[in-house]
């Protein structure tokens, strides 16, 4: 048998749901200061702090960062950064700049599955802001790439994103809940064609269709 984590695993997630327990101890520490990160780099976008607080608040972060940085290893102790070639259903994809809970980049979205298709939830907050009082087009991308690579991998056969064409059809707000909708249309041999949508309540605000060529994840760890 290979020693391969993904050549072991990667037919499991078709079988992927998203994790219902609770995380305790270290990784919820992790969600928790994740969140805190979120809140900083939302207030940055209009907060009226002085010259002094802000330099107050930068030591800190610079002193607190050097200690994190202290104790980095190389290792990846929780998940995957993308959901997509996890190939576990334990994976927690706690990196993912887009799902990850403890990824301070991270909207988070969070996806669950609804029969054959995948749906992914988010409220954007002013970091993403692209048009004012929007979300920016490319966080929107990043998103669709995350819903869309989670409804072909549970294909069992995941692959990369080879392209991805997204139609902005009118602008998403920010701080409003909005829904990403994913899934397969057909595959044709390696190529998966995925397709999905975004929507801010009744409206559409942009439609996304990409195709992902199935590859052997394990090559791109050697
Ligand atoms: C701890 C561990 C962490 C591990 C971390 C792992 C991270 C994985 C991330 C996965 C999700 C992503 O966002 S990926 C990130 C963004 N995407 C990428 O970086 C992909 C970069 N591109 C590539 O690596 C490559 O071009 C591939 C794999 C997409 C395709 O290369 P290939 O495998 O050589 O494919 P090839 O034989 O040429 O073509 C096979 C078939 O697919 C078609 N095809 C090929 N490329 C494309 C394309 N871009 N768009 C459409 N169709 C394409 C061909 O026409 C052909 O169709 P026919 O003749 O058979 O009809």
């Amino acid at each position: 048998m290979s020693d391969d984590p993904f050549g072991q695993s990667i037919a499991s997630l078709a079988n992927w749901v998203p994790p219902d327990e609770p995380p305790t101890g270290q990784r919820a520490a992790l969600h928790r200061l994740a969140a805190a990160m979120r809140i900083v780099a939302e207030a940055l976008t209009d907060m009226q702090a002085d010259e002094a607080d802000l330099l107050a608040a930068a030591e800190a972060m610079e002193q607190f960062g050097a200690r994190l940085e202290a104790t980095r290893t190389g290792h990846r102790p929780w998940g995957f950064a993308e959901s997509a070639p996890a190939g576990d259903a334990r994976a927690m994809f706690d990196r993912s700049p887009v799902i990850g809970l403890g990824n301070p980049v991270a909207p988070p979205l969070r996806m669950e599955i609804d029969g054959d298709r995948i749906v992914g939830r988010a409220t954007f907050g002013a970091q993403y802001e692209g048009p004012p009082g929007h979300v920016h087009g490319g966080i929107i991308a990043a998103a669709f790439d995350e819903v869309l690579g989670m409804a072909q991998a549970r294909t069992g056969r995941p692959g990369m994103t080879g392209t991805l064409t997204i139609r902005y059809r009118r602008p998403t707000p920010l701080h409003t809940e909005v829904v990403f909708e994913a899934r397969v249309d057909r595959v044709e041999g390696r190529k998966i064609f995925a397709a999905g949508t975004l929507h801010a309540g009744e409206t559409l605000c942009a439609e996304a269709e990409g195709i992902f060529i199935s590859v052997d994840f394990s090559r791109l760890t050697r």
